[in-house]
């Protein structure tokens, strides 16, 4: 039998783990160790569940709930998001417990209704409605867009947590379940790469939201996110990290990604990332089709600026960099600079319309593109160097 585990006094985490994922949100996100859905129960007059898990776990959800109800029942469900990865075992368990009152935001019922029962009796919540369930309360935050119009957060002021659902997601998988013996830039890395991949196409409704949140002076403990670890020792920093990571804050980066049969295009990549570090730059290059695309999306968060480059093949970019175009376009990004690159053998024009779609991603040009014929010459590549260390310098 799994069994709950105590995070503090009547508060339990009944979550899972799914070591197994490596393509969590499909291929939008590829992880490295898992992840986690974290569930959490309340027990108090009345006990309250935030949150589910996907549904091909929802049995060992279901048990590590039992363990501790102790004959009870479940009085109050808290559906904070309504992704099948927090959803997805909200029918079994409602099944289970038939009598719990549930709550959600009105985005929350549509997409529940959508996707199970259209009947459930949803009770709509709204920021700054509470629930009071004996000698705890409960008050509740929406967060339109963050990263769908459901998702919501809650804070309870007795018990000093916030139930921040994706919010401050990462993915560690660690038996420990807080941060306490975790080295705190690793955690911040891995929040930061959640951010990058599921939340960065939101950054104004992020920034307005922490704002609103940080105004309500909330006195926290610890925050419980539905992914990965529990923040108690490093509230404070991931708070501060998500400010950054919102306002886009900008490092003294330049990321380089490329596509390359031949190394031509690659030449080009290594000569530019050699003037850009002569120019003081920390450079990141990232050849597309063999990275983890969760580590791209996490370092140019931060850059100042992002080459792209490909060879020319059947008069077109190559596939992984036209989708990582795509994959950026939606991240409204607006304030950092471009530089298309790329070699051709007898049609010119590739880099030049890359160039044109690097701006249409908002990425303002920081020089033409870039149009080598085959093989770049030792002159060439010199003028390639000269141009990042010259661009570089003026970043
Ligand atoms: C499969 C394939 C298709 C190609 N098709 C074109 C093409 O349609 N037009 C063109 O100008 N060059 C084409 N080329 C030539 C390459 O663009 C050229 O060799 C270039 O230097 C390759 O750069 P890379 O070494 O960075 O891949 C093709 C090369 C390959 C391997």
């Amino acid at each position: 039998m799994k069994q709950a585990i105590k995070i503090k006094e009547n508060v339990y985490w009944v979550g899972v783990r799914d070591l197994n994922v490596r393509d969590f949100h499909g291929e939008l996100y590829p992880v490295e160790e898992g992840a986690t859905y974290n569930a959490y129960l309340v027990i108090d007059d009345q006990i309250t569940l935030f949150d589910t898990v996907e549904e091909e776990f929802c049995g060992e959800c279901i048990e590590r709930i039992e363990s501790v109800l102790d004959g009870r029942s479940i009085d109050n469900i808290i559906v904070q998001h309504a992704e099948p990865d927090h959803s997805g075992g909200f029918k079994k368990i409602y099944e289970k417990y038939p009598n719990a009152k549930v709550y959600t935001t009105k985005a929350g019922v549509r997409h529940m209704q959508a996707q199970y029962i259209e009947d459930t009796p949803f009770n709509e919540l709204k920021t700054g409605d509470t629930l009071s369930t004996g000698k705890y309360s409960f008050t509740f935050v929406e967060m339109n867009m963050i990263h769908w119009p459901d998702n919501m957060l809650t804070y309870c002021p007795e018990l000093k947590v916030v139930f921040s659902n994706d919010a401050f997601g990462q993915h560690i998988v660690n038996y420990q379940m807080t941060d306490e013996n975790l080295d705190k830039h690793y955690c911040i890395e891995q929040a930061k790469e959640y951010f990058a991949n599921i939340v960065m196409p939101y950054t104004v409704p992020v920034k307005n939201k922490l704002n609103q949140i940080l105004a309500m002076n909330l006195d926290i403990e610890m925050i419980l996110p539905a992914h990965g670890i529990i923040w108690k020792n490093y509230v404070t920093d991931i708070i501060e990290a998500y400010k950054d990571f919102a306002t886009l804050k900008q490092s003294n980066k330049v990321v380089i990604v490329y596509e390359s049969v031949w190394k031509h295009t690659q030449q080009i990549a290594e000569s530019l990332a050699e003037g850009f570090a002569a120019a003081g730059m920390d450079v990141k290059v990232y050849k597309l089709s063999i990275t983890r695309s969760s580590i791209v999306m996490k370092e140019l968060m931060d850059a100042k600026m992002v080459c792209v480059g490909t060879g020319t093949y059947n008069n077109a970019m190559a596939p992984s960099v036209a989708s990582f175009l795509e994959r950026v376009k939606s991240c409204k990004i607006n304030d950092k600079k471009g530089l298309a690159f790329g070699a051709y053998g007898w049609f010119r024009n590739v880099p030049s319309t890359l160039s044109d779609k690097l701006k249409e991603a908002g990425f303002e040009p920081a020089a033409d593109a870039i149009a080598q014929n085959f093989t770049p010459s030792e002159g060439e590549l010199d003028n390639y160097y000269k141009l990042a260390l010259e661009i570089g310098k003026s970043l």
